[in-house]
């Protein structure tokens, strides 16, 4: 079953378009990484996708049931990690999940769902004030899953966390994912979304730019890599031997280092064999491939920056703040 599906999905905030005719499709089952930089439109998509938002046009499905008029047939069946949320502080991490069982109307375990997110007993009864960040996103997370939502969606997960929550946060999205749970994670971290991800999409500027597998992208983009050959002599016309190998698209010589970019794959190992067979004797081979930063500042035109907030002008108009979102 399809989880997510958007179709011509637009949101204007004056003469800022957010999210502007977003075509996207999330399967059931998969992890789908929802990537773009920093106000790129994508907590925008997903408030839509949640009516916590109207579209100014399009239409979404979420679940099969659509995001506007059947909104409340998706809420219990959808977990969310909103972004930025943080504990009550003086309440036990149990009382936090039995609040959310409260609020979500549902029979949980706290243990049960304490101990899926791996916070102990022990954990559980401490103030979740004293929790770690880490602690914390998993607690939330864990918030999220009560009732056993079909679709956990989680925005922005990682931020704030140290390498080992972040590895944490995968591990919890990769056990979530293998119990059946669609996951929709967006990040503005590419790393954070690569390690996790079955696709991709790379929202920026409120446009959908690539909807992919990260190997995907790499092959869209020509990402390539760098092989660097060290020969035992210089006295072989490298560039002459490997120039003319397909998916080879320059080479460097200098003395007896070789430099060549490639965009296929195969290459690597085409270009070894050429200069193997031409009498040559390789000391060294080294491999760089195309890194995945630089593969997002490609399809994000290197747009890092945020786009102007609510308060801001766009073009020197003012942006009125959507009075339906409580941000
Ligand atoms: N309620 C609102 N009123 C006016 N402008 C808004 C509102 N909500 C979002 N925007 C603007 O819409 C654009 C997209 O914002 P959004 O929060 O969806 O981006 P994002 O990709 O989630 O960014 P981040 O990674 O920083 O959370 C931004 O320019 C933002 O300032």
């Amino acid at each position: 079953m399809t989880a997510i599906e958007t179709s011509g999905l637009t949101k204007e905030y004056g003469e800022l378009t957010a999210v502007d005719d977003l075509d996207l499709t999330v399967e059931g089952g998969e992890v789908f990484g929802f990537l773009g930089p920093n106000g790129a439109g994508k907590s925008t998509t997903i408030n839509m996708l949640l009516d916590f938002t109207r579209p100014t046009a399009g239409s979404a499905t979420v679940l099969g049931y659509d995001a506007q008029t059947e909104a409340d047939e998706i809420s219990p069946r959808v977990g969310v990690l909103p972004e930025g949320f943080d504990v009550y502080p003086r309440l036990s991490g149990r009382r936090h999940i039995a609040f959310a069982s409260k609020t979500k109307d549902a029979d949980a375990d706290p243990d049960e769902i304490l101990e899926r997110v791996g916070l102990s007993a022990e954990d559980a009864d401490r103030p979740a004030g004293d929790y770690s960040k880490g602690m914390r996103q998993r607690l939330a997370t864990g918030m999220a899953l009560v009732g056993d939502p079909d679709l956990l969606v989680m925005d922005e997960p990682s931020t704030g966390l140290d390498p080992h929550g972040i590895r944490e946060m995968q591990d919890l999205v990769r056990s979530e994912a293998e119990r059946g749970t669609t996951v929709f994670f967006s990040s503005h971290i590419l790393e954070h979304v690569e390690a996790v991800c079955d696709r991709v999409g790379v929202l920026t500027e409120g446009e959908l730019v690539a909807v992919d597998t990260i190997e995907g992208l790499r092959e869209e983009i020509g990402g390539g890599a760098t092989v660097t050959i060290t020969l035992a002599d210089a006295g072989t016309d490298a560039r002459g031997v490997i120039g003319d190998v397909p998916g080879v698209t320059d080479v460097t010589a200098s003395g007896r280092t070789l430099e060549c970019s490639v965009t296929d794959p195969a290459a690597k190992a085409h270009v070894v064999t050429e200069l193997a067979d031409a009498g040559a004797t390789i000391r060294d081979l080294r491999i760089e491939e195309v890194s995945l930063e630089s593969l997002f500042t490609a399809l994000t035109n290197g747009d890092g920056g945020e786009r102007p907030s609510e308060a801001g002008t766009v073009d020197g108009t003012a942006v009125e703040p959507d009075p339906e979102v409580a941000r």
